[in-house]
């Protein structure tokens, strides 16, 4: 036993409850999440090259963009079950949503103080926090730039190494455009992973940025360039919705069968409407149905 793994035998800090594994996150992301060649890419690429460097200039800042059911928070949480030993249940990982922490409009102003120290206390108790903002599309505009010192290369936190933390955004907003390019992809008869980040990054960060009824609107988090990844998650198609099925079916210890399989994959909603070609819900409310079917 190294000391180490003595002194974490005992307890729970930061450092002991951080554990990451890269490998493993590369695998499972192979294995189970369907259908989206960028994320697998880009946030593996991303979170090991962040962690391989030991002194970052700054946090690692990714946000993940979709339309609903297509794995946003299916990988956030992987994610975090691959750095901390407790996954989301870990003392280190914070969740925030707007419709539990920030419900009043009229309270913004303290919100935005209670969001500062809230960080900033955290940041101080552990440098490798992560940091998971959801629904950043009823976020209300202005409040998550309050956060902008921690998510650049200036600010001093005393006794701890900010630069060291993680933030991942999530949000519907910019769907639609991915939504539309990936559609009219299809159109002129090109396959959807042909589709590269660069096609997608400046629409969604101008869909977001322009939108005032998302909490990106007019941010200077977008402005001043402070996401490092902007991961886009693409509509599903009908042999992805599939596969999810396998997936639960597997995993609920159920028997594969084909016809639940049609079953379940012809009951949910696709665009456009005559063709039915991508998953209006994408992979959502394919465990609801799986039960319904079984
Ligand atoms: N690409 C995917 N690969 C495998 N499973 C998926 C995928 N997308 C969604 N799922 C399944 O559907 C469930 C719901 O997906 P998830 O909550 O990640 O969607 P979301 O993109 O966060 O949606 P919303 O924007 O509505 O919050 C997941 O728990 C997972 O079981």
């Amino acid at each position: 036993w190294d000391l180490r793994a003595l002194r974490c035998s005992f307890s729970a800090a930061c450092e002991c409850d951080f554990r990451p594994d890269v490998r493993g996150l590369e695998c499972d992301l192979a294995l189970n999440l369907v259908g989206q060649h960028l994320v697998r890419q880009l946030v593996v690429k991303g979170v090991r090259e962040f962690l391989q460097n030991h002194d970052p200039v700054k946090p690692l800042v990714m946000s993940f963009h979709g339309w609903t059911g297509t794995g946003k928070t299916y990988v956030s949480s992987m994610l975090v079950r691959y750095l901390f030993r407790d996954g989301v249940r870990s003392p280190y990982v914070h969740q925030f949503s707007p419709i539990v922490h920030f419900p009043h409009a009229e309270q913004i102003e303290q919100y935005k103080e209670n969001l500062k120290s809230w960080i900033q206390g955290n940041l101080t108790n552990c440098g490798r926090s992560v940091f998971l903002f959801d629904e950043m599309d009823k976020m209300h505009p202005g409040l998550i730039d309050v956060i902008i010192p921690f998510l650049g290369p200036s600010w001093v936190v005393y006794g701890t190494n900010y630069r060291k933390a993680i933030f991942i955004f999530i949000s519907n907003g910019g769907g639609e455009q991915i939504n539309r390019m990936v559609l009219d992809l299809w159109y002129a008869r090109k396959d959807r992973e042909e589709i590269s980040l660069q096609d997608l990054e400046s629409a969604v960060s101008e869909a977001v940025f322009e939108n005032p009824n998302n909490g990106f609107w007019k941010s200077g988090i977008i402005e001043e360039h402070l996401i490092d990844l902007l991961v886009p998650f693409l509509p599903l198609k009908q042999h992805h919705v599939k596969q999810c099925v396998v997936n639960e079916l597997t995993q609920q210890g159920l028997t594969v069968q084909q016809d639940i399989i049609q079953a379940v994959a012809d009951s949910i909603p696709y665009f456009p409407e005559e063709e039915r070609v991508f998953s209006s819900t994408g992979c959502k409310t394919v465990s609801s149905r799986v039960t319904f079917f079984s």
